[in-house]
């Protein structure tokens, strides 16, 4: 029997990149949590403590600073792939990169009616993702978005479900359904065309509409539909995507029984409880799609 050292990579995970654009008066802002991952040959520091290969997470945060300056912030996807780039065509033993960044959205303050121009209120809707990973097999980038918060108090129904003697749920025509959505969405560049040439800044508030249009306007007979909705609008939508993936807890909206006080319920009274919760995943794929290779290997698991 031998012990052996399986996959390892190693990076420093959740540097928090503040890059302000003071040029004029009006400022611009992006507020980044950066997570990076260099793969290699670097058995050698596990098994013996040789540190000849390893690039310190230090440096790789210090390059994550640098860059944030030197190269600019144009979009999550772009800066992770600047900083993937860098360390698998720059360092010498680095053999791929993953880079895992969350944006984190200001808004202007409104000052006696006028936006400001260097101060700004954090929204508070959803957190923006990127996935970026290069090595020998390719460049992949994932784009996507966590906790935004839906909730749509008609047009919804969960029916006909499947009944056993320890179903106890009511068949209910008219609820709230609620979710905190994870999407991730795959780019891939067709014939012709490069990541390079993608407007991922453009791209990411298009993806959001389709989905909050989708949930909004199909009338869902269950999370799982609206889920495939989203996903299939967000394919016909863009050519260069290739597949999302989503996750959406059910949020429960209980109708509360109050007509034990003999107050009528019309669905107008609810307990939205936390825990449990269903929790619907679904993952919607061109049937021609690219390879994913290695884009969904994740690192810290934050995008
Ligand atoms: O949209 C839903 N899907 C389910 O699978 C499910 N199961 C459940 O109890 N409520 C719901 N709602």
């Amino acid at each position: 029997m031998a012990i052996i050292l399986g996959d390892i990579q190693y990076g420093k995970a959740e540097s928090r990149l503040v890059r302000i654009v003071r040029d004029t008066p009006r400022h611009e802002i992006r507020d980044l949590n950066v997570t990076t991952a260099l793969r290699g040959p670097f058995q050698n520091a596990y098994l013996e403590g040789d540190q000849s290969n390893v690039l310190p997470t230090d440096t790789q945060k210090n390059t994550a600073y640098a860059f944030a300056k030197s190269k600019g912030i144009t979009s999550p996807e772009a800066f992770g792939l600047e900083l993937a780039h860098h360390f698998v065509h720059d360092v010498d033993p680095v053999e791929g990169a993953r880079i895992e960044v969350e944006e984190y959205a200001w808004e202007r303050a409104v000052v006696d009616g006028a936006e400001h121009d260097h101060t700004w209120l954090r929204k508070g809707q959803e957190v923006r993702t990127a996935a970026i990973t290069v090595d020998a097999t390719g460049e992949y980038v994932i784009g996507g978005l966590k906790d935004l918060v839906l909730l749509k108090s008609t047009g919804s129904e969960f029916t006909g479900f499947l009944k056993d003697e320890y179903t106890t749920l009511p068949e209910e025509k008219d609820r709230i359904m609620a979710t905190a959505l994870q999407a991730q969405w795959r780019f891939a560049p067709t014939a012709g065309q490069s990541l390079d040439d993608i407007d991922f800044e453009a791209v990411y508030p298009e993806i959001k509409a389709i989905m909050v249009k989708h949930f909004a306007t199909l009338h869902s007979l269950a999370l799982q539909q609206t889920l495939w909705a989203m996903g299939k609008a967000v394919l016909e939508a863009f050519d260069f995507i290739a597949e999302v993936r989503l996750k959406a807890p059910n949020k429960h909206h209980f109708t509360y029984d109050i007509g034990r006080f003999g107050i009528e319920n019309k669905q107008e009274v609810f307990w939205a409880a936390d825990r449990p919760y269903g929790l619907i995943e679904a993952q919607v794929t061109r049937d021609d799609a690219p390879d994913a290779g290695e884009a969904w290997r994740f690192s810290a698991g934050l995008a």
